[in-house]
């Protein structure tokens, strides 16, 4: 028999018997819990979190979200998501001049291994337009000019806009500002070279190794306004030592950001990131 995958997620006031009457909601429906996962921010109290995979007959799908919302999203007082595990996102991705986060996040796609569709990807220089077009992926060119950067913002925005539900920026070196991000109105994930909160900003490296720091890391993070400031979705380590120069250090960090901000952006491709305050719960 074929099922469909679909997925909620729900934040809610806590109170006793969210799960149960979730868990009876979709039985009743015929649904197989495939993932079940919640979280309390202050058990007896705070905020309930949920996120539930499950199959489903496609007859047995029809008003499945209207049902939800009378029998359980109104009455407790909830927020919710369903979406369905086929119908994946659509990321563009931002770059400047460092290829390497780039070209991992395409090359896993290209495999297969990344569940989503890379649809654009744009820089401020045109350094990496033929790695990109190998990829047989439209390439943007979108300079940003001294004392021009809001004119760059605005024809970046409309180059984005209906064409992506996430934006990738893979070392995309221009800060980005409040207007833009409310423009362009979907979730924006970074990967900024260094462990956050330790080297905020530009040239992370440099000032790691002046430091004399024994881990340099890499921290993948929604973006907001505020310069690096966005709720943390993953992190790594790894360990360095007074031998190594900047560019050693470089070297070396470029392989933990690469593989955090895949786990980041897999991570969110499947729902798996609900944020609040300024954390990131990882179901
Ligand atoms: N609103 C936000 N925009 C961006 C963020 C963010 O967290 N919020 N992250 C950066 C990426 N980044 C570190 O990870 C970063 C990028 C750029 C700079 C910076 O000082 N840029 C200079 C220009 C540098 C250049 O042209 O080479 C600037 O914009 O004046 C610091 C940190 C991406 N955007």
């Amino acid at each position: 028999m074929s099922v469909d995958t679909l997925r909620l997620v729900v934040s809610s006031p806590d109170r006793p018997g969210i799960i149960a009457a979730v868990a009876r909601f979709l039985h009743e429906r015929g649904a197989s819990i495939v993932e079940l996962d919640q979280y309390t921010s202050e058990p007896g109290g705070g905020q309930f979190y949920l996120r539930t995979e499950f199959t489903i007959a496609p007859a047995r799908r029809a008003g499945l979200a209207g049902e939800f919302a009378t029998a359980i999203g109104e009455p407790f007082g909830m927020h919710w998501r369903f979406t369905d595990a086929r119908q994946v996102k659509r990321i563009a991705i931002l770059a400047s001049r460092a290829d390497h986060c780039l070209v991992d996040l395409l090359w896993r796609w290209r495999r297969g291994e990344l569940a989503a569709d890379i649809t654009l990807v744009a820089s401020n220089h045109p350094v990496l337009r033929d790695t990109v077009t190998g990829f047989g992926v439209p390439f943007h060119e979108v300079p940003v000019r001294h004392g021009a950067r809001d004119a760059a913002e605005g024809t970046l925005a409309d180059l984005l806009a209906g064409q992506c539900d996430l934006i990738v920026l893979a070392r995309y070196m221009q800060i980005l500002s409040g207007g833009f991000l409310e423009k362009v109105g979907v979730p924006v994930i970074n990967i900024h070279h260094s462990f956050l909160p330790a080297f905020p900003g530009a040239g992370p490296y440099e000032r790691a190794r002046q430091r004399g720091v024994k881990l340099i890391g890499a921290t993948a993070h929604y973006v907001t306004a505020a310069l690096d400031e966005g709720p943390i979705i993953e992190q790594d380590v790894i360990r360095t030592s007074h031998r190594d120069t900047t560019a050693t250090l470089v070297r070396l960090g470029a392989d933990v950001e690469r593989t955090v901000l895949a786990r980041a952006v897999a991570w969110h491709c499947a729902d798996r990131l609900l944020q609040y305050d300024n954390r990131v719960l990882v179901f």
